[in-house]
């Protein structure tokens, strides 16, 4: 019975999250281009679908499913299945903080459910930062992430509220805006090489998750032995 409950209410604040997703998978790439354009686009949407040879699932085109579960990649935000994109930078990878910032995650009892290495195809990393292109940075920004002098560890974290407290966790962009105890307050001085990234609004976790873990199977839907143990209200 709780089992059923908590599906229907998964189903619901997935659909709520993505209120434009049609029902059916999309299949085609020419489709999925096209509905990537409306949001993003068409030439980014036509790039990307092009480049990463995989379909970017975004509010305007079905999510994909795990197996066995109603949930789409991105969770369900607003629930314990809520999801974030945090990515360790080239300039992290290389000052070996890895293991650090998923420790940081995984002490304050998020659960890790997607996890790659990689050098950042130029349109992904362009489309990634869409939003900034205008800056005067923006060249030297893409450039930084994926002129492969170091890979980009890319991450799917989930838990409860892990979008703001994900941003919390981080840290100002500018590190020297940075509490000590974030991990750019902790580790940085530069906002061009402020080590690590993360999703700032549930509708970026969804593009960004999409956008990085779009494959399929890159996020797994696993149970957590803890989570009675770390989420459990009482
Ligand atoms: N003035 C700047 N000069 C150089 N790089 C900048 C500057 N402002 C932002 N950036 C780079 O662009 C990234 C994205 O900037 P944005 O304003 O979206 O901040 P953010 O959301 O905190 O950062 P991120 O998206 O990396 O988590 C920053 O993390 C930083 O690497």
């Amino acid at each position: 019975m709780f089992a059923r409950t908590a599906t229907a209410a998964l189903r619901q604040a997935a659909r709520r999250q993505a209120p434009l997703a049609t029902r059916a998978f999309t299949t085609s790439s020419s489709q999925t281009a096209r509905s990537l354009g409306a949001r993003f686009g068409t030439a980014a949407a036509a790039a990307a679908v092009a480049t990463f040879g995989y379909t970017l699932y975004t509010s305007q085109t079905a999510s994909p499913l795990h197996a066995d579960s109603a949930l789409p990649i991105y969770g369900a935000a607003g629930t314990s299945k809520e999801r974030t994109f945090i990515a360790v930078k080239p300039d992290g990878v290389q000052r070996n903080l890895v293991g650090e910032i998923i420790s940081r995650f995984e002490r304050r009892g998020y659960k890790l459910v997607g996890l790659k290495l990689l050098v950042p195809p130029v349109e992904l990393a362009k489309e990634h930062y869409a939003d900034l292109s205008s800056k005067p940075f923006f060249a030297g920004l893409v450039d930084y992430m994926t002129n492969g002098r170091a890979p980009v560890v890319g991450m799917v974290w989930e838990g409860p509220s892990v979008i703001k407290q994900g941003r919390i966790m981080l840290g100002a962009t500018d590190p020297k805006n940075s509490g000590t105890g974030t991990i750019r307050g902790d580790y940085c001085l530069s906002i061009g090489r402020n080590i690590v990234h993360g999703s700032d609004s549930a509708e970026s976790a969804q593009k960004e998750i999409s956008l990085w873990f779009g494959g399929k199977g890159e996020v797994v839907d696993w149970k957590s032995n803890n989570e009675e143990w770390v989420i459990s209200e009482n």
